[in-house]
């Protein structure tokens, strides 16, 4: 542990310094090439410190690690390289963990494994994983997540989440189930070919499940839909 190590709230004075340990740790670690100019990144690292919660770590005085909360997100965790592997990034963490008893999630690079070890060292289980596609440097990351003191009341607030999410792709998929039916030569013949290729496409974003229990589910889904369209029809 660095001596002289002190953690406080960030204010609006350390915003310059926040956005330099920023700038510097990222070109350092196992990250992709940050798609935004120094310039960008300090006007957005100052915007969101105004309004989400910052820690800054400093060491003698000088601000050498910080971490950035909103309500459910770990959003930032740097600490500056020169300051790397003295216990900053521990401390920022157990920090957040604090103020944070109830959970929080964050994301990580896939390629980043310092980071994937450190957190998973400390008790952060891996939640997800994406292809890059949604995130602004287009490259595979890995959500991770401290459940807090009470687990199963936090993994069920994330599947109530995602629960909203699928009945709302639920509606809007039986809703076109019941809208193609009319255009069809013979709406009371299913196809399976089709469902089969669904079943493809969806097990390849799910590859988790497999195919066979896939192919199960979008036969429930649409049975389900094709009954509920018959019934309104
Ligand atoms: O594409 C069709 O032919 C549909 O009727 C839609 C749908 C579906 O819900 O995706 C439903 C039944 C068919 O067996 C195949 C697909």
């Amino acid at each position: 542990m660095a001596n002289d190590l002190v953690l406080r709230p960030a204010g609006e004075g350390d915003a310059e310094a926040v956005a330099a340990v920023h700038l510097a740790a990222r070109r350092s670690a196992a990250m992709p090439r940050g798609v935004h100019t120094d310039a960008e990144v300090r006007d957005w690292l100052a915007a969101r410190l105004a309004s989400d919660e910052g820690w800054v770590a400093e060491v003698e005085g000088e601000v050498a690690g910080y971490a950035r909360l909103t309500d459910t997100w770990l959003d930032d965790l740097y600490v500056a390289p020169p300051h790397a592997g003295q216990g900053l990034g521990s401390a920022l963490l157990e920090l957040a963990k604090t103020r944070r008893p109830h959970g929080f999630c964050l994301w990580v690079f896939e390629m980043n494994r310092p980071a994937r070890g450190f957190y998973a060292r400390r008790g952060l289980v891996e939640l997800e994983r994406t292809d890059g596609t949604a995130n602004e440097e287009r490259a595979p990351d890995i959500r991770m997540a401290w459940p807090g003191a009470e687990p199963l009341a936090f993994y069920r607030q994330l599947i109530d989440e995602v629960d909203a999410q699928l009945g709302d792709l639920l509606a809007r998929r039986a809703a076109l189930t019941r809208a193609v039916q009319p255009h069809k030569a013979d709406p009371e013949t299913r196809d399976p070919a089709r469902e089969h290729a669904i079943a493809e496409a969806l097990a390849r974003r799910a590859p988790a499940l497999g195919t066979d229990r896939i192919q199960r589910i979008v036969h429930t889904i649409i049975t389900e839909s094709l009954d509920a369209a018959r019934e309104r029809s």
